[in-house]
């Protein structure tokens, strides 16, 4: 099976995935809305304490820092509260993975104002976190799940916010464990048109360095 297949869910499963994506969809509406909000303060502070109920409400049985999330699928796969692709995370644009072109990956969303770095464009960080994600998918595709040792940018034209983005990866050579991934961001409408191109080094940890690093894992080899 491709990592980019999502694997069948029971019925409860799909049920929890879906209620978390609710969740995180409503979530990232009030993050959008609370850093473009022209409201009084006395609104903001009203919105502040429905905040504090919001969080003792989910503030439950909360997992421990290294968990895997039952929702998940990992390495590879679904992740549902990734600040990158995960439909659960208020952080995630979110990103979605949507094809395999040619032994590329392709990643699609779109930025909001919370992705701001200079005024209408994103955030040069958000575009290195978008594509470390797809460059970190075309490791997984290519068989080696990995995590990135190094990773170069080049910023050849500001990132628009609220504009459809194509992020894309290849795997282009392979040195045992080590890969070395390229990556760009384009828009949808331009994708010829490179806004940001990467260069990266993932690394595939050995059994036992993954069994180090993810103790919470089951099988990480
Ligand atoms: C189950 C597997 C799961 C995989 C994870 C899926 C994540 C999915 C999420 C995706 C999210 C997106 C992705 C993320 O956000 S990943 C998060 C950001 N990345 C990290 O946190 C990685 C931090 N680094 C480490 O933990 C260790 O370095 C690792 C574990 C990777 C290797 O450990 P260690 O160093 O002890 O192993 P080694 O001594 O055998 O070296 C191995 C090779 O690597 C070379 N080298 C090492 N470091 C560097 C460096 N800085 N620059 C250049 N090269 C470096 C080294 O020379 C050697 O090469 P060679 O001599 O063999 O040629």
């Amino acid at each position: 099976m491709s990592p980019l297949d999502p694997p069948s869910a029971t019925d409860a499963l799909h049920d929890r995935r879906t209620a978390i994506a609710a969740l995180g969809a409503d979530l990232r509406a009030l993050v959008e809305a609370a850093v473009r909000t022209g409201a009084p303060d006395e609104v903001l502070l009203l919105a502040a304490k429905e905040a504090q109920h919001l969080t003792a409400l989910l503030t439950v049985r909360p997992r421990g820092r290294a968990e895997v999330p039952e929702v998940d699928v990992f390495p590879g796969g679904i992740r549902m509260y990734s600040p990158v692709t995960g439909a659960g995370s208020p952080l995630a644009p979110p990103l979605q993975i949507e094809t395999v072109d040619d032994g590329a990956v392709v990643g699609t969303c779109t930025l909001g104002v919370a992705h701001e770095g200079p005024p209408g464009y994103g955030h040069g960080g958000v575009s290195a976190l978008l594509l470390d994600e797809v460059m970190g998918w075309a490791c997984s595709y290519a068989g080696q799940p990995g995590m990135t040792i190094e990773l170069n940018l080049s910023y050849k034209r500001p990132v628009v916010l609220e504009t459809p983005l194509r992020v894309t990866a290849r795997v282009t050579e392979r040195h045992g464990r080590t890969n070395l991934v390229h990556g760009t961001i384009a828009t949808t409408a331009a994708p010829r048109t490179v806004l940001v191109e990467a260069e990266a080094v993932f690394f595939a940890p050995a059994p036992d360095q993954a069994r180090a690093l993810f103790p919470s894992l089951r099988d990480p080899a």
